[in-house]
This record gives structure tokens, C-alpha cells and sequence, in this order.
């Protein structure tokens, strides 16, 4: 270094969990005060859902979806300040979060060919970003990026997750909540090509007692140990 302090090393960190764990608030503000990238593979899977919906593809059909599944064009801005993700040039950031959506997402994302399509999307973005990124879904720590230099798990008990879920959306039930909740993790946990699964070298944090902000400020200390050396 010719003058001045170091730059800090380029860091993947890859966070996983089941819904409501608080994987999004989190990677978004530990990427934003960091300086890294930020890329929510959830909101991919909702984009391949939302195209195959609005063109009437049969969603019971595994081998109609497989067909089909390199035809849109997904893109995703990684500024953790303003997200963004188009499909074939169209802003779907709303449209992607209906409960219509939700309720098909897990169909979609389990059909070997989407993953194919979308992991490699991932890994592009991963190896492109200069400062580092980090990687909020599923499979992330075991499947998408094993090498990543940071792995984390975030739990949460389900009543916390439905609670925090409903807060979300005008008047939901959060008995309903919990149990679409439920019903989605066991589809998404026992899918055959790379369910939601914990990574063996991933660090589990628990967030039903915590605050949005503790478990903030404990993933910015773990990548800072990392970046550290430690
Ligand atoms: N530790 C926490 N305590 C209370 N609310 C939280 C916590 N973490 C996240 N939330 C809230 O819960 C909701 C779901 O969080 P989100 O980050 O979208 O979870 P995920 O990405 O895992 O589905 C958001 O409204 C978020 O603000
Ligand atoms: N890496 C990933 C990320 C999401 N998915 C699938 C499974 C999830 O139920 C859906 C939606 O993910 P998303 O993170 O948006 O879901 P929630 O924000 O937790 O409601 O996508 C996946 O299969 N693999």
C-alpha cells in the first residue's frame, strides 16, 4: 500500500434461513454499512414465478416449467440502498410480493432447471462484485457460493416469524401467517436439488430475542472478524 490505511478485503457472505428470520432487513444494512453489494435471491425466484404466472404456464406441469425456464431475462441491482430487480426490461419489485406469488414460489424454485438458471445468475453477480456482497436465500452457503468467507444461519421461532410477517401485511391473520409460513419451509426444506439447509461450517444466530438491530450489529462484527483475520 503507497500511502494511507489498507482497503479492506472483499468478503462473500452468504445468509441463510427460513422466512421471516430476518434475512433481508439484515443483509441490507450490514451491506450498506460495509460498503458491499447486496443481492436478495429470494426476489429472483418470486421474478421466474411472476413470468411463468403471467404467461399462463401450468405451474403443476414441472416438465412445462423446465421448458421454459431460461426464456425471461432476470436482472438485479445490488445496491443495498435501492434494490432493483426487472424482468425482460419491466419493474416487477411490487407485483413479485403478492400472496399470489408466495403461494407458487416454492413449485417454481424446486424445478432443477430454474435453480440451474438462477445460481449462475448468482455466482455472475458474486464474482463480479469488486468490494464483496452479500447473499441472502436458501441454498446460498451450501449450494450457491460454499466458499463463501462468511456463512450464516438465521432462525427464529415460528410465532416470532408469523408476528413479524403479519406486521407486514394490512390485516393479516397471524394464525394463517404461521401456517402458510410453515407449509412453504417444508416445501422449500424438502425439495430434492439444494433445499433450505445449514451449511455445517455456517454460524446460527437466533433471532427470536433479538432486536433488528442486535442481530445487525452481530453479523457487521462477524464479517469484520473475518476481514480481520480472525
Ligand atoms: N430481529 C427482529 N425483530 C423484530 N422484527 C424483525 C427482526 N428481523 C426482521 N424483522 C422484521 O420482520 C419482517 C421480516 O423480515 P425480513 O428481513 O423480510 O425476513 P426474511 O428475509 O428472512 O423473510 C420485516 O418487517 C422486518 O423488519
Ligand atoms: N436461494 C433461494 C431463495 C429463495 N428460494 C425460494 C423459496 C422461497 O419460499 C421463495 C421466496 O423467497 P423469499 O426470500 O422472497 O421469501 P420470504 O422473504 O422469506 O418470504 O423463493 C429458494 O428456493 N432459494
Amino acid at each position: 500500500m503507497e500511502n494511507g490505511a489498507p482497503t479492506a478485503k472483499s468478503v462473500i457472505v452468504a445468509i441463510d434461513g427460513p422466512s421471516g428470520t430476518g434475512k433481508s432487513s439484515t443483509s441490507k444494512a450490514v451491506a450498506a454499512q460495509l460498503g458491499l453489494s447486496y443481492l436478495d435471491t429470494g426476489a429472483q425466484y418470486r421474478a421466474i414465478t411472476w413470468w411463468m404466472v403471467s404467461n399462463g404456464i401450468d405451474l403443476e406441469d414441472p416438465t412445462a416449467i423446465a421448458a421454459v425456464a431460461g426464456k425471461p431475462e432476470i436482472i438485479s441491482g445490488t445496491d443495498p440502498s435501492a434494490p432493483t430487480i426487472t424482468v425482460d426490461g419491466v419493474d416487477v419489485a411490487a407485483p413479485i410480493r403478492t400472496q399470489d406469488v408466495t403461494s407458487k414460489v416454492s413449485a417454481v424454485s424446486a424445478v432443477p432447471e430454474v435453480r440451474s438458471r438462477i445460481t449462475e445468475l448468482q455466482r455472475s453477480l458474486a464474482a463480479g462484485a469488486e468490494q464483496g456482497i452479500v447473499v441472502e436465500g436458501r441454498d446460498i452457503g451450501t449450494t450457491v457460493l460454499p466458499d463463501a468467507d462468511l456463512k450464516i444461519f438465521l432462525t427464529a421461532s415460528p410465532e416470532a416469524r408469523a408476528a413479524r410477517r403479519s406486521g407486514e401485511l394490512k390485516n393479516a391473520d397471524v394464525h394463517a401467517t404461521r401456517e402458510a409460513l410453515i407449509k412453504r419451509d417444508a416445501a422449500d426444506s424438502s425439495r430434492k436439488t439444494s433445499p433450505l439447509a445449514k451449511a455445517g461450517d455456517a454460524v446460527e444466530v437466533d433471532t427470536t430475542e433479538l432486536t433488528l438491530a442486535q442481530v445487525i450489529e452481530c453479523v457487521v462484527t462477524l464479517v469484520e472478524e473475518k476481514r480481520a483475520g480472525k
